[in-house]
């Protein structure tokens, strides 16, 4: 059975929710790693004025028993503390007040073509939901996907390795253990002067009204190799990872490996050598990023996201009102400023969900037990030991 994943929720609304669906029974959960990631999801130099509102948490409504999971949907409950500057103007029930209507949209958001689509003469209807705010429901369904993972052996992280135009040292190799503070870091960087460089340019940026991007990697460490296929294009695992990270708001690349760089070099220096060792396979590079014919090698998986700037604009751009045609300055809004290092924690939450998705799709059963006692009698048949 698939691993689904689904959320629910508008921006200033109550609240939002995340059911999960098919995780196996048995699978011992922690509240507070769910928690600590949702808090990590908050940080990164260049957040604005909401994040001071929220305190994410997620609390549990269904699914699980004195911290196991029973095998059926688990829902996530998260508070928006921010509703309650909101409730009459996002009610869901008919209220007295006259609420008015926003009519500006902002170029690179949602607003316009979501007005047209669903017939909205109030953006506020489509801008609530097109919300990265949504990603703090995906963050705490990603959490259950991580737990499901590191019962496996695997672990997911992520880093920042470019923010507007400064980019971080290409790491040699990465460990687990070089991940251990990156949290500690304001922009969750590996290299301590790039992310001094990082920070300078965000304050510059948000000096010059200015929002920035950049770029995130997820790693995962400890995969099984095999996981996806290359049979037909749907279980292609590259490509199911292309999806979910693209569908991060404002994400707009993808890569894997050495992707853009490879297809500039000549084959010789692309591929991944393959060697015997010790009576093990062994590859001494990994430009693959850890994928190879849509399938993991067993190499640490390598996902890098390109986020565009945020189009909330202090200094908004031309728009036009559509109330009226007449051209005007689009929404301003109290607005982050830079969102890259979020934006890596929503990508392990997606990476997490992906790769649950291929291990239950290959070793799945009712109890985390039988989950395991495939995934062993595998890893004997393939001889896979590390
Ligand atoms: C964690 C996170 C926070 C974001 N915060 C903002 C924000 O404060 N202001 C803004 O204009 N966009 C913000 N965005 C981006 C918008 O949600 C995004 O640009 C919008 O959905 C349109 O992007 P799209 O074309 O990729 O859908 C944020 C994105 C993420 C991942
Ligand atoms: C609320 C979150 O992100 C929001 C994403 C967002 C957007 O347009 O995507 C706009 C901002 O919302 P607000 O207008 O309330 O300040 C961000 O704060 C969050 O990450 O939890």
């Amino acid at each position: 059975m698939a691993l689904t994943l689904i959320t629910a929720g508008e921006s200033h609304g109550p609240g939002l929710t995340c059911i999960v669906d098919g995780l196996p029974a048995g699978l011992e959960l922690d509240r507070d790693s769910i928690n600590r990631d949702m808090q990590r999801r908050q940080l990164g130099h260049g957040r604005g004025g909401r994040m001071k509102i929220e305190k994410d948490g997620a609390e549990v409504t269904s699914g699980v028993r004195h911290g196991r999971t029973l095998g059926s949907a688990i829902a996530l409950r998260v508070d928006n503390r921010d509703y309650k500057n909101w409730e009459e103007r996002m009610n869901p029930w008919p209220v007295e007040a006259d609420v008015p209507e926003v009519h500006l949209p902002r170029p690179g958001h949602a607003d316009l073509v979501g007005a047209w689509k669903y017939n909205q003469t109030d953006i506020r209807n489509v801008l609530e939901r097109a919300s990265a705010r949504e990603t703090a429901a995906r963050v705490a369904g990603g959490a259950l996907c991580k737990a499901f993972l590191s019962a496996l052996g695997v672990e997911v992280r992520s880093h920042v390795v470019q923010i507007g135009s400064v980019h971080a040292p290409e790491p040699a190799t990465l460990t687990l253990g070089d991940f251990d503070a990156i949290d500690e870091d304001p922009v969750r960087c590996l290299d301590k002067a790039a992310s001094k460089a990082m920070v300078g340019h965000i304050n510059q940026q948000r000096k010059a009204n200015e929002s920035i991007g950049g770029v995130f990697e997820v790693v995962a460490f400890g995969l099984v190799p095999g996981l996806g296929s290359h049979v037909s294009w749907e279980t292609r695992l590259d490509g199911r990872l292309a999806m979910a990270i693209c569908s991060i708001q404002a994400v707009k690349g993808v890569s894997i490996g050495d992707a853009w760089d490879v297809a500039g070099r000549p084959g010789s220096q692309a591929h991944d050598e393959i060697f015997y060792e010790d009576e093990h396979y062994a590859r001494h590079t990994n430009h693959s990023g850890g994928l190879e014919g849509g399938m993991t090698t067993g190499d640490p998986l390598l996902v890098r996201g390109a986020m565009k700037p945020l189009p909330t604009l202090t200094k908004p751009l031309q728009s036009v009102d559509i109330a009226t045609h007449e051209p005007a300055q689009a929404l301003r809004e109290r607005t982050d400023s830079c969102t890259v290092p979020a934006a890596g924690v929503v990508g392990e939450a997606m990476v997490a969900h992906v790769l649950a998705s291929a291990y239950i799709d290959k070793f799945g059963g009712d109890h985390i037990d039988d989950v395991r006692g495939a995934l062993d009698a595998y890893r004997t048949r393939i001889g896979w030991t590390s």
